[in-house]
């Protein structure tokens, strides 16, 4: 088994239980509050920035002229394309999109997350650690979609299906590239190099979880500010 599938199998347990997470059943059973989408819209937006420039970061790290143009544009389809499935949320609660995130914040867990990449990206000097950090981030959705779109009949009314099918479609290309560098990475190194960039892959999973979470019970910092 390649290395990438054996991380995949080894993350299953985690997605089942984001799908069963009461976020995403939100958007299953399409209801889901407004209060939750607005949440995660301010936090993702703000993810979303940080990870197109941690895929910058990987740019000095790869040497093939075809990396760097898969790395643009993905730094492209972060920074903008994926505005498309906020919008889809935007559009369910009603609020113009601009205006939801305008006051959007680093909540714990987001911050968590983001610096979990941006220490890899500087800790290592090989790319297949912070791609390792990286990879649950479309992994994660792609499989989620799946599994909502495999086990649910829809009907055209449901609200966000079109939120599962941004993810259902859009990821493929990408986790094709994302495998092939962890797979040729396996190949070339140590063991204990091979332990380090499967925890990232893991502790990554966690973290997607833990990001819906923070959207549902609106986790904050717990200080005041002047
Ligand atoms: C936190 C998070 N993880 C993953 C994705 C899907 N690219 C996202 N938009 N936000």
């Amino acid at each position: 088994m390649r290395f990438s599938e054996r991380l995949q199998q080894q993350v299953e347990p985690i997605i089942e239980r984001i799908y069963q997470d009461e976020f995403i059943q939100g958007f299953v059973n399409d209801d889901i509050s407004t209060e939750a989408i607005k949440h995660y819209l301010k936090a993702d937006a703000r993810y979303l920035n940080e990870f197109a420039k941690v895929y910058a970061l990987l740019i000095p790290k790869v040497n093939s002229k075809e990396e760097i143009k898969f790395l643009v544009e993905q730094i492209e389809f972060a920074s903008s394309g994926e505005v498309g499935a906020h919008q889809i949320l935007a559009d369910y609660i009603g609020e113009p999109y601009l205006e939801v995130i305008k006051d959007g914040a680093w909540y714990p867990t987001a911050d968590h997350y983001i610096k979990h990449m941006y220490y890899n990206a500087y800790a290592h000097e090989h790319a297949a650690y912070t791609i390792a950090a990286m990879a649950p981030c479309p992994y994660v959705y792609r499989r989620l979609a799946q599994m909502a779109l495999e086990r649910n009949n829809f009907s055209d009314n449901h609200k966000l299906k079109e939120w599962f099918n941004f993810y259902l479609k859009g990821m493929d290309e990408l986790m094709v590239y994302l495998d092939g560098w962890l797979n040729d990475f396996s190949e070339s190194c140590s063991e204990a190099e091979l332990k380090v960039v499967e925890r990232n892959f893991l502790e990554s999973t966690v973290h997607e979880r833990n990001f819906f979470n923070m959207a549902f019970t609106k986790q904050d910092w717990e200080f005041e500010v002047e």
